[in-house]
């Protein structure tokens, strides 16, 4: 395709077969990243050709029939035997067996395999290592190995999510997964040494940047053992754009369709309303139309964040990666979240054509809710941006300063709320800030006494992770705010899109605090005027955006293929596709089903059974 951009070549092979997960999607989202930002110079060159003609085609392979989110407890083992210079991988119990990793079932003859490492009788944690599990001459299944598919799931179809697992199976050691390597005279551009030991090695055994094992099975660590979970943090920061594109298909689907549908006399007598007129569809679309502009931000984001910190961390300064890490688990996990409740709400909105599969929403929420799930269980990835919340709690009562994502926390919380009429955009953003920075201190104070009161620290932890949750959803909600409001003040947008958007970025505003009234309102931050001009303007902001709707949807421009809908078309002609897809169903293909003849006609006409069974021997 020649297109370089990941998510830009991920788009457009979507585009192929929109929401249908490609049997190839692990191979391009995490084989060919996991090699490119995990193997050394030489496994490239080795490992990258073949894999980019798809001569090896590959998954990532880490989630086990028992553990998916505790890495740290997987129980795959890599044994390095020093006699052959071989990894010896081995699956020692029943749920140890790999589950889930997509296009494994059947379609890949390699993957990255997390398991782990053990040296000279001592682990050393996860890490990966690159298999061969089918021959790349006729796909047969190697020895050693059990592959197959896990079976029907609650979508992702046309993905051979798979099980795996390895009795014994010996390795060559080049296969642990090395990055960055130096021997001898360190070449100027693996100047990593901050990162890993010099030492005089064979040239063979590739060192890692990230860490190592010389022949004899001397293992030397990486400076962070978290940089082996380098893949995960890269999908979790493409997720939110993945999501936002759910969220704005379904909206265009969801808005176009509810501007040709009419439905019920608006007065007696009078004419049937397009449904997109009732107050009620308006609120229950327009909020997630804001939401979908909104992820779409924090998307790119998040993304030009991700690419910026892996660059320096590449170039050997880790700094960021606790930020990039909190950032992306916890964006990854709003975004999943409201995208799928989204989702949901504009098939409802459909009425019954929104659950036909013509209408194109089943295919796009069994495409992003599993994102809820995967690359990290939400709430595990919200508790892990908590995690880094309370850190940088502590750090501000110590008068440290902070990143700038996180400067509002440790602020005073006596004010209010600075809400008037106008509902100025400054006020909101003032609003959510007031909001996480109450709720990450009341979760640092639970934990503290907590604690003060004998709990350990893990009981402690415990004991407040729903508060560690509310604060963390807080943080992330805040961050989509104030990055949608720095967007459009900041944009040099001409004065009528301004106005447009600026109303639409208010409504995000309004809406997520009219929706989370509790926690705006808990510490008396909004009096109950305030709330009330919130109400007012949230109504006055959909009579003003509802003459835009289908502009700001049409402006999204996803092709009529990718959204594969009758009722979310570009030409609005909902009913003639909708009929057209009805007759060219398959069972329309003939007048009589053959199930007839078995199992009516003997009910209907119990007398001429002898031709039903007659008819059924055919
Ligand atoms: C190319 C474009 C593609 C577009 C893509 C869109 C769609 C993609 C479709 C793909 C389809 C399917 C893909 C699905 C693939 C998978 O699901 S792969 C498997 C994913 N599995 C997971 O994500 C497991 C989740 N669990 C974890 O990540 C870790 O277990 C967890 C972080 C929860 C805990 O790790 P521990 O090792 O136990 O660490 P802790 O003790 O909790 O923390 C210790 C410190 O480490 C820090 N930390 C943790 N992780 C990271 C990280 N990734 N980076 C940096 N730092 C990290 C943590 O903050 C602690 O720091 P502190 O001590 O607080 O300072
Ligand atoms: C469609 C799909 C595709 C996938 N593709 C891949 C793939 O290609 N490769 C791969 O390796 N894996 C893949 N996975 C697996 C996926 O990564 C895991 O399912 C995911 O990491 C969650 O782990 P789990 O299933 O063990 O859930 P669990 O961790 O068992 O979660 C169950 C519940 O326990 C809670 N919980 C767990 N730990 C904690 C905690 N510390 N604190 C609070 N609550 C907790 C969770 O919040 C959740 O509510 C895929 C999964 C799906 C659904």
């Amino acid at each position: 395709m020649g297109i370089t951009d990941m998510q830009e070549a991920f788009y457009y092979r979507e585009c192929a077969a929109a929401h249908e997960n490609s049997p190839l999607g692990l191979h391009y989202a995490m084989f060919l990243p996991t090699i490119n930002k995990q193997a050394t110079p030489e496994q490239k060159k080795k490992w990258l050709p073949l894999a980019e003609n798809y001569k090896m085609i590959g998954t990532y392979a880490q989630t086990e029939l028992g553990h998916g989110t505790f890495i740290r407890g997987l129980e795959t083992t890599a044994t390095y035997d020093p006699k052959t210079k071989e990894f010896i991988l081995d699956s020692p119990t029943l749920t140890s067996k790999k589950y889930w990793p997509g296009c494994l079932g059947k379609t890949s003859n390699h993957c990255v395999v997390m398991a782990q490492l053990y040296t000279q009788g001592k682990s050393h944690g996860p890490h990966m290592f690159m298999v061969q599990i089918r021959s790349m001459e006729d796909h047969s299944v190697l020895p050693g190995i059990e592959v197959g598919v896990i079976g029907n799931k609650f979508g992702y179809g046309t993905n051979d999510n798979g099980f795996l697992s390895f009795d014994k199976l010996r390795i060559p050691r080049e296969n642990m997964l090395m990055r960055y390597s130096q021997v001898g005279r360190i070449p100027r551009e693996n100047m990593l040494m901050r990162y890993s030991q010099v030492s005089r090695i064979p040239r063979e055994n590739m060192l890692m940047r990230y860490s190592q094992v010389h022949e004899d099975g001397t293992y030397v660590k990486p400076q962070n053992a978290k940089l082996a979970y380098g893949s995960m943090v890269l999908i979790r920061s493409s997720i939110v754009s993945d999501a936002a594109r759910g969220l704005a298909q379904a909206c265009v689907i969801s808005i176009r369709y509810s501007a040709v549908r009419r439905q019920t006399e608006a007065y007696p007598g009078g004419e049937e309303p397009q449904i997109l007129d009732y107050q009620t569809q308006q609120y229950r679309l327009f909020p997630l139309l804001a939401s979908a502009y909104s992820l779409q931000l924090a998307g790119k984001y998040v993304f030009n964040t991700y690419l910026e910190v892996n660059d320096q961390i590449e170039k050997g300064n880790l700094e960021s990666m606790p930020e990039l890490h909190a950032l992306s688990a916890g964006l990854k996990a709003f975004s999943t979240y409201e995208a799928s409740a989204g989702i949901e709400v504009c098939r409802i909105c459909c009425g019954g054509h929104g659950y036909s599969q013509a209408s194109g929403l089943p295919k796009i929420y069994v495409d992003v809710v599993p994102g809820c799930t995967y690359e990290g269980e939400n709430t595990v990835m919200m508790l892990q941006t908590a995690r880094y919340l309370m850190k940088c709690y502590s750090r501000a009562k110590q008068g440290q300063k902070l990143p700038g994502f996180v400067q509002y926390i440790g602020q005073n919380l006596n004010k209010k709320s600075c809400m008037s009429e106008e509902v100025a955009l400054g006020c909101l953003v003032m609003a959510y800030e007031h909001r996480a920075a109450r709720l990450v201190e009341a979760a640092a104070m639970r934990m503290q006494s907590l604690i003060q009161g004998g709990k350990k620290q893990h009981e402690a932890w415990n004991g407040s992770s729903v508060q560690l949750f509310w604060a963390a959803k807080a943080h992330c909600h805040l961050f989509c705010v104030k990055n949608f409001v720095d967007a459009i003040q900041a944009k040099s947008l001409s004065s009528k899109t301004v106005t447009v958007m600026k109303s639409v970025c208010q409504l995000y505003g309004v809406h997520g605090i009219l929706e989370n009234l509790g926690e705006f309102m808990q510490d008396g931050f909004f009096s109950g005027e305030q709330v009330g001009y919130l109400q007012r303007k949230m109504l006055a902001l959909f009579e003003n955006i509802r003459p835009n709707a289908v502009a700001l949807v049409d402006a999204f421009d996803y092709p009529d293929m990718v959204l594969g809908s009758c009722l979310g078309r570009y030409d609005g002609q909902v009913y003639q596709a909708l009929y057209d897809y009805a007759k060219s169903a398959p069972m329309n293909q003939t007048e009589i089903h053959s199930t007839y003849y078995k199992h009516l006609k003997p009910l209907i006409n119990p007398e001429t059974t002898s031709d039903a069974m007659q008819f059924a021997k055919l």
